[in-house]
């Protein structure tokens, strides 16, 4: 894998500007609190295994396998063929290694390297693009939809089993349709929240709340079944209806939430990680339209 040196400042779209802009996304994710039964700057949310510590090396951890997915993505020249979608493939299976490696076995974002390393592909194919998040999306998800010949046929993993048990699309049919829950979902509500003046935490626990809201989550779903996913999606509903985050009624609901997330034991990891997406697909549409972010 590709050396990294993150003190050293990237050129703008290059290949490890898009890694750190990657992991930032993730950083700022595990960091948002207070997020509903999932780790932040609290505690453990549902989970015994993880801490905020664990998630931010974790993260930290995947910068060389993303900016090798954006050389891979690069060297293609534009166009998503099969041997992208291979070459995508093998290096997302040596950063679950990776991930596992630096987490001693526990997993904490198998899900957000298959939807940010799709993204950061995207991404690199289109850096020039108006309007890079919609593109990268959009080229993520023709990469998703090609078969790659390498992947093991049955992985045993607990979303696999939720898809198959509980009839759900799941991690890979969400990046297959072009990530509708953070493009018709996550990035809308994050744009909505700010533009009426909310604090940048209340439009960023908005823009879960609005992903949970709708999405078919396996980590909830293996954890808890489909009545507690269904509570949690009309609860993560609920907050937003009662006027968002900003609000006394949306904080009193969302502390509502966050208890029957901790009671049903039910962590919105997928959720979590289409948080981190939309945080980097908004870190690309932000430095287009304003260069000068620091
Ligand atoms: C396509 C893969 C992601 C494999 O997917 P699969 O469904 O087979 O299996 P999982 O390993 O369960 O991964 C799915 C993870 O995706 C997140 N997720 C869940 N629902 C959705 C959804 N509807 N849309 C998008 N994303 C979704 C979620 O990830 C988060 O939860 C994880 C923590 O879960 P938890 O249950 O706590 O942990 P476990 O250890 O599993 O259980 P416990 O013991 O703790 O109870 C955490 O990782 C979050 O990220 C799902 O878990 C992909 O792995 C794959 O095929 N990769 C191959 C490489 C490749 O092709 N890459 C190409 C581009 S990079
Ligand atoms: N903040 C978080 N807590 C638990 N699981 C996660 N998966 C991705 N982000 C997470």
């Amino acid at each position: 894998m590709a050396a990294l040196d993150l003190e050293f400042s990237p050129a703008q779209g290059s290949s490890p500007w898009l890694a750190g802009q990657a992991v930032d996304a993730l950083l700022d994710e595990a960091r948002l609190t207070p997020k509903p039964g999932l780790v932040d700057r609290r505690g453990r949310g549902a989970h015994t295994d993880l801490d905020l510590d664990l998630m931010c090396r974790s993260a930290r951890a995947l910068a060389p396998a993303f900016a090798d997915m954006a050389e891979a993505a690069r060297a293609a020249a534009g166009v998503p063929t099969l041997a992208l979608r291979e070459s995508l493939g093998r290096i997302g299976r040596e950063a679950e290694v990776v991930m596992m490696k630096t987490t001693q076995g526990i997993n904490t974002h198998r899900g957000a390297i298959w939807a940010m390393g799709l993204l950061v592909a995207g991404a690199a194919m289109a850096p020039e693009a108006a309007r890079p998040a919609r593109t990268a999306a959009r080229l993520a998800a023709t990469i998703a939809r090609l078969p790659d010949r390498h992947a093991p046929q049955v992985t045993g993993n607990k979303g696999e089993r939720a898809c198959r048990d509980f009839g759900v699309p799941g991690a890979r049919g969400q990046a297959q349709a072009g990530f509708p829950q953070v493009i018709e979902r996550g990035l809308p509500e994050l744009q909505r929240s700010r533009s009426r003046g909310d604090s940048e935490t209340a439009s960023r626990l908005n823009a879960l709340l609005a992903i949970l809201s709708g999405l078919d989550d396996t980590c909830v779903l293996s954890r808890a079944g489909p009545a507690a996913l269904r509570a949690l999606q009309a609860d993560a509903a609920a907050v937003l209806a009662g006027g968002g985050v900003a609000t006394l009624t949306g904080r009193r609901l969302l502390r509502q939430l966050d208890a029957r997330a901790l009671a049903l034991n039910a962590s919105p990891g997928g959720a979590a990680d289409l948080l981190a997406a939309t945080l980097f697909l908004d870190r690309l549409d932000l430095r287009v339209r304003r260069p000068s972010l620091p």
